[in-house]
């Protein structure tokens, strides 16, 4: 997955002196032929094994499968292998990258992490794990996913887009077809939009209308379709690693927030801290 992500964002030099297509200048086809090939036949085998497997479980693939048995001109393995593969480019690295980035921060900021605390304790107590139906009463921890995301933009330059026509913003015109990148990563920092624009306050979301101004899923027709599933996923994770564990850093000071260069915004020194299980939770209420 890495490597796709790494050849899927690298800079491709035929893309803008064309002839150098022809020599495969830098091997990039070359490498990007090779891992679709083993990507294709990754997914092929995940297919097959649940094809023939007898028992039926409840995931996206069993779903798929069923819907090929009754409309299998259109739910072809190719269909099913390229949803597969979108669910896990666009789906896995951007959430556990945004979470890292929020277990940072709360590491960072002991007050905002005990706050989180308390309020889970509060609306959800220590009789079940956090759940779907439980992120309703927790706006603290969803800002805190929020301010991450504000921060931290997994995708900081989003996708690159393509202007259909001319047009004019601001002083600047911009001719049809010119590949177009929107840096959320800065608009995110930009102090006439935000207070305090590099703290970490996930508190700013208690106004009304504020998270209208992130970027970081994008906006308008190609914007992320995954947002929705991406909150619940985040905010269900991030509620059950405060919710089981107590929370330090390996040493005193604080944890270093460099950002590796990318398509995705990664820490460039990967989070290591300390846990231990908060308090012994019934296994027969934990599920
Ligand atoms: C923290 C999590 C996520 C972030 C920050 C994120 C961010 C983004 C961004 C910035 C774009 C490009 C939007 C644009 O350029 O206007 C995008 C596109 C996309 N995302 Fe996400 N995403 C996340 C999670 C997911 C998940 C969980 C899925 C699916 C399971 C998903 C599926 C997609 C797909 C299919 C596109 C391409 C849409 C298109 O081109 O029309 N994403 N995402």
């Amino acid at each position: 997955m890495k490597e796709i992500l790494s050849l899927g964002g690298a800079t491709n030099i035929s893309d803008f002196l064309g002839f150098l297509r022809w020599f495969d200048f830098d091997g990039l086809e070359k490498s990007l032929k090779r891992i679709s090939k083993r990507a294709d036949s990754f997914l092929q085998r995940l297919i097959d094994e649940h094809r023939f497997e007898k028992r039926t479980t409840n995931t996206m693939l069993d779903h798929l499968l069923k819907q090929q048995q009754s409309q299998p001109e259109y739910y072809t393995d190719q269909i099913i292998k390229g949803l597969i593969m979108v669910m896990l480019l666009a789906g896995t690295d951007t959430s556990s990258i945004t979470l890292e980035w929020a277990m940072t921060n709360l590491l960072n900021n002991p007050n905002i992490l005990k706050k989180a605390k308390d309020e889970l304790d509060t609306h959800v107590g220590q009789d079940h794990l956090v759940n779907e139906h439980d992120i309703s009463k927790l706006s603290y921890l969803q800002n805190i996913v929020y301010e991450s995301l504000r921060l931290h933009p997994a995708a900081p330059l989003l996708l690159p887009h393509f202007s259909s026509k001319d047009f004019t913003i601001e002083k600047y015109n911009i001719p049809q077809n010119t590949i177009l990148m929107v840096n959320a990563w800065a608009i995110h920092k930009d102090p006439n939009l935000w207070i305090d624009p590099i703290c970490f306050k996930p508190e700013r979301f208690e106004k009304e209308g504020e998270t209208n101004k992130l970027l970081s899923f994008g906006m308008g027709r190609r914007a992320c379709p995954g947002e929705n599933l991406a909150h619940r996923t985040m905010s269900v994770t991030l509620g059950l690693l405060i919710q089981c564990f107590e929370w330090k850093r390996i040493g005193k000071d604080k944890i270093d927030m460099g950002e590796k260069k990318g398509v995705t915004l990664e820490k460039e020194i990967s989070l290591k801290a300390m846990c231990k299980l908060r308090h012994p939770m019934k296994i027969e209420n934990a599920f």
